[in-house]
């Protein structure tokens, strides 16, 4: 039954065009009132106008989505409430933007959904109902080259997300993120045009409608990726980790010693959120486990300048003094004073060397200047920040949100900006960034808390990415706090789990240079346990393009891309990499495709996985006859001919006709350019898998394999399985490969993928000496009229208008009435075959001689075909395998 969303009142920001307009349309189509709010006039009221002219209901809203309480108010004032809102805006690039304008460009994408969700959320509690869909990207979940910023913003509505769901539970109030893959600069480059065609708002629309519904699935604080027609739930997973006994072994080397084991995700987890017994339990067995082991040499930091940020008391000055303790020279950067001359002096006392950065975090500039003065340069960057303003989501004022958000991530970008081409230049760097599981999983009252943590997640996983070149390795570590420990009245509660001291091992050994390659990692520490934490992404689901995809049909597949545990699950680690997945599964086999439609035009070939209806192809003796007939079986090889004969039998090679309607039922017009009379058979293969009937009732189902192009042409290949439907044996499988002249071009995939079956891709050279036996076969004038009957009309082989339109001055011979004679050739000659392929090289004119010569190479025969009158090869790269390996198992050898 069709969702409707008769009565509700969707908020939809940046709706102007591209995603926000798909969801506009799409909800107004179900019913629904929708606010389009856009900062362009002109293109809100388009869309409202278009919603209006198919007699829904819409209003704009022109106000900036920094002003979430105008935009709610359109919403109440013309509909009386909201009950859906999906944070989309997103932001316009610019050329040269400046750095002032970058970062505020991208609070704005944050701030934007804080103020509208804000708005809307004391609403949504009222009426016990509300749906919010916030828009990341896969930029935030695994960083991308140049967009430090927006990756940091993107992640940071991961996190906000994640807040929102555990905060709204209570109150009917549901929450889910997208990562939606839309045709961009980004994307231009791994995809060809086709694809990017395909990267339609309307594949992402239905995935919004269905979580958004409140008879939808269950989707509070799940996290999405879609495009395309693909989607696939990405949630986290966590190695199981290591328990360091915490005693004065628990060093950065104790933590190089056992860096495999917190890195192994042989028993992974998946949290969903944090739980407080968890941490008391990884406290405990810490605690119970013995001195750990050192790696060898010891890490130290002599000569190495490290920067940490907000270090005057807690993480900080832990973090600052293991560093002095180590050998390192530490600036000391906080705004207290007393606070950073106390560390300061701590660990000069202790024979280190210290100088204090008295500034704001964001002052990179101020707190590098400070390094070079003191020590004359800089190795490593540890960030770090303490601004922590807890309140539950409806009372969290604009200035708390501001305050954590900016200081946590303005900091971090500031200070990485300011040491970025002292690193660059020397080739040496190890930035770390601190986060915070509340970042990871969300906590109630932390939303702006947890959405900062979160941007740093995704700002670090940038930095990884442009470092990589300059030997910059950017890790980030969350200190894995207990939530309730973050109320300041319950500080001491859990307090052993977060003492400062436990943390600062793990960021020693990432900064240290014993971390030769671990970077863009995310690793969870707490109370002496260390453990890695990477994005999970389910095996997802890509829906055929060819149909309008349906918030109906997204549901019917959620058990399928929301499965990680059907073997499919992969751990995607780049935005390039979520590609190729996302790629690879349009050319992977689709095992469901009932929504593939073979006669609706516009379809993107890559999405093109279909399977036929199973065709049934009942036949009696004569076919059978007919069949040996028409390859040049004669009237005195009664075994072939002869229906009352004791042998009588198919020959192996009849194989192919059970199939061939399956096989020909799809039509190929979706190709561009397509003409039937440019079509050509192209390559064949065929394995006999049991005795072949001689009449009966087979079924066979067939389904793309691929689509090439091959510049001038397409190539399209099937795969069928034929079967006795009586018993469900497979009796034959057929894997055809049809080249359409003209149809290529399509920027598809040049070369296929390695496939499962030897024999068709094997090359069959044939050896050097002459052949083992050769059988010469001149075909009739009539060959091709009589093959026809065997159920293979195609004009091409009897009009000779159509044959001309193909280019060739008479009708062809059918590629598999000389496969036929071909393998009649080597069944007469070595007998019994259980498999044969052949590529059509060249064409075949009734009435020709075929000779075919063919080689033995242990149970396999090579052989190839000619036209004797052109000497011209027409069968090649062609082989087969003897069922019997000898030639003295001949069958019927005195009847044929
Ligand atoms: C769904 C509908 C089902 C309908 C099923 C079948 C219906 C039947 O009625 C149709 C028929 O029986 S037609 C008759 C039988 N077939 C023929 O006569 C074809 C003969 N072959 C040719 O003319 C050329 O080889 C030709 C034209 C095929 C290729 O020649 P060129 O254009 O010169 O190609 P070339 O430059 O050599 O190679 C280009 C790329 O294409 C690959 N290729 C070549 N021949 C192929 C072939 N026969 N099959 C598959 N791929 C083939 C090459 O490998 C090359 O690829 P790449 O560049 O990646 O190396």
């Amino acid at each position: 039954m069709a969702l409707s969303f008769k009565g509700h009142t969707v908020v939809v920001t940046g709706a102007g065009g591209g995603l926000g307009k798909a969801y506009s349309l799409l909800f107004a189509s179900r019913g629904a009132n929708v606010v389009v709010n856009d900062v362009s006039e002109a293109a809100a009221s388009k869309v409202v106008d278009e919603i209006r002219r198919m007699g829904g209901s819409a209003v704009t809203s022109v106000a900036s989505v920094t002003d979430g309480e105008l935009i709610i108010k359109t919403a109440v004032e013309h509909f009386g409430t909201v009950t859906i809102l999906i944070n989309n805006a997103g932001i316009l690039r610019f050329k040269n933007m400046s750095d002032k304008e970058w970062d505020f460009v991208q609070l704005v994408h944050l701030k934007g959904a804080f103020s509208c969700t804000k708005a809307a959320w004391p609403v949504f509690v009222k009426q016990k109902f509300g749906r919010i869909i916030n828009t990341a990207s896969a930029a935030g979940l695994y960083g991308n080259n140049g967009q430090a910023n927006y990756s940091a913003a993107k992640m940071g509505l991961v996190g906000f997300t994640k807040t929102l769901a555990l905060e709204g539970e209570k109150y009917g109030i549901k929450a889910s993120v997208i990562a939606p893959m839309a045709a961009s600069a980004m994307t231009e480059t791994v995809m060809p045009p086709d694809m990017l065609a395909g990267l339609k708002p309307e594949f992402v629309a239905p995935l919004v409608a269905a979580l958004a519904h409140p008879d939808g699935p269950e989707a509070n604080g799940r996290l999405f990726e879609v495009g395309a027609g693909f989607v696939a739930e990405v949630r986290w997973e966590r190695s199981h980790g290591v328990h360091f006994r915490l005693d004065e072994t628990f060093t950065p080397s104790a933590i190089a010693a056992q860096w495999d084991k917190i890195t192994d995700f042989e028993n992974p987890e998946h949290p969903m959120r944090i739980s407080d017994t968890d941490l008391k339990r990884a406290l405990d067995l810490s605690k119970a486990s013995s001195p750990n082991p050192q790696s060898s040499p010891e890490i130290r930091f002599d000569g190495k300048t490290v920067i940490v940020t907000a270090a005057g008391a807690g993480l900080g000055s832990a973090y600052a003094l293991m560093f002095g303790k180590l050998g390192a020279n530490v600036v000391v950067n906080d705004t207290d004073e007393a606070n950073v001359n106390a560390v300061v002096s701590e660990i000069n006392k202790a024979g280190g060397k210290a100088v204090p950065s008295i500034t704001s975090t964001e002052d990179g500039e101020g707190i590098v200047k400070t390094a070079l003065d003191a020590f004359g340069g800089v190795h490593v960057l540890v960030t770090n920040a303490r601004v922590l303003r807890s309140k539950p989501f409806g009372e969290m004022s604009e200035a708390d949100w501001d305050e954590v958000v900016d200081v946590n991530i303005r900091g971090s970008f500031r200070c990485a900006k300011a040491v970025w081409p002292i690193f660059q230049k020397q080739k040496y760097g190890r930035i770390i960034t601190t986060a915070s599981n509340i970042g990871i999983y969300g906590a109630p009252s932390l939303a702006n808390y947890s959405t900062a943590k979160a941007a740093i997640i995704g700002f670090t996983k940038t930095l990884a990415i442009e470092g990589a070149r300059s030997n910059i390795l950017a890790n980030v570590v969350a200190s894995t706090a207990p939530i309730r420990a973050r109320s300041p009245n319950s500080q001491e509660d859990l307090a052993d789990i977060f003492k400062s001291d436990y943390l600062a091992p793990v960021l020693g050994y990432l900064a240290s240079e014993a971390n030769e390659e671990t970077t863009g990692s995310l690793l969870e520490v707490a109370g002496g346990w260390a453990a890695q934490t990477r994005w999970q992404r389910a095996g997802g689901f890509g829906f055929p393009h060819k149909k309008p995809l349906t918030p109906e049909a997204v549901i019917s597949k959620w058990n399928k891309f929301t499965n990680f545990d059907d073997g499919r699950a992969t751990n995607p680690a780049s935005t390039h990499e979520a590609l190729q997945q996302i790629i690879e599964n349009f050319e992977n086999e689709n095992e469901e495709e009932e929504y593939a439609d073979p006669d609706d035009p516009d379809v993107v070939v890559e999405a093109k996985k279909i399977r036929g209806d199973p065709e049934e192809y009942s036949y009696e003796e004569k076919d059978v006859i007919l069949y040996n007939l028409s390859v040049g079986a004669t009237e005195k090889e009664l075994p072939l001919t002869y229906e009352g004969d004791s042998d009588f039998r198919a020959l192996p090679t009849f194989g192919v006709i059970p199939a061939f309607a399956s096989a020909s039922a799809f039509s190929l017009d979706w190709l561009p350019n397509y003409n039937p009379a440019k079509l050509l058979h192209g390559e064949q293969y065929l394995a006999i898998k049991a005795p072949i009937p001689t009449s009966g009732t087979l079924v066979t189902t067939t389904r793309v394999l691929e689509v090439l192009d091959k510049g001038k042409a397409a190539s399209v290949r099937t795969i069928s399985e034929t079967k006795d439907p009586s018993t469900g044996e497979i009796i034959f499988e057929n894997v055809m490969t049809v080249f359409v002249r003209g149809s290529g071009g399509f920027g598809g995939k040049k070369t296929g993928n390695e496939l499962d079956f030897g024999p068709i891709t094997a090359a069959n050279e044939p050896p050097q000496r002459k052949p083992d036996a050769v059988a010469v076969e001149k075909t009739n004038a009539s060959q091709a009229a009589l093959y026809r009957l065997n159920g293979d009309l195609n004009p091409l082989h009897i009009l000779p208008e159509f044959a001309a339109i193909g280019g060739y001055s008479t009708p062809i011979l059918h590629g598999l009435c000389s496969f036929g004679i071909a393998g009649k050739h080597v069944f007469k000659t070595f007998g019994e075959i259980k498999d044969i392929k052949a590529r059509f090289a060249g064409v075949v004119y009734p009435g020709e001689t075929l000779v075919t010569e063919m080689w033995k190479e242990n149970d396999k025969v090579i052989f190839n075909v000619k036209v004797k009158e052109r000497e011209s090869v027409v069968l090649a790269a062609a082989g087969a395998t003897l069922l019997q390996g000898t030639s003295e198992s001949l069958p019927l050898k005195s009847k044929l």
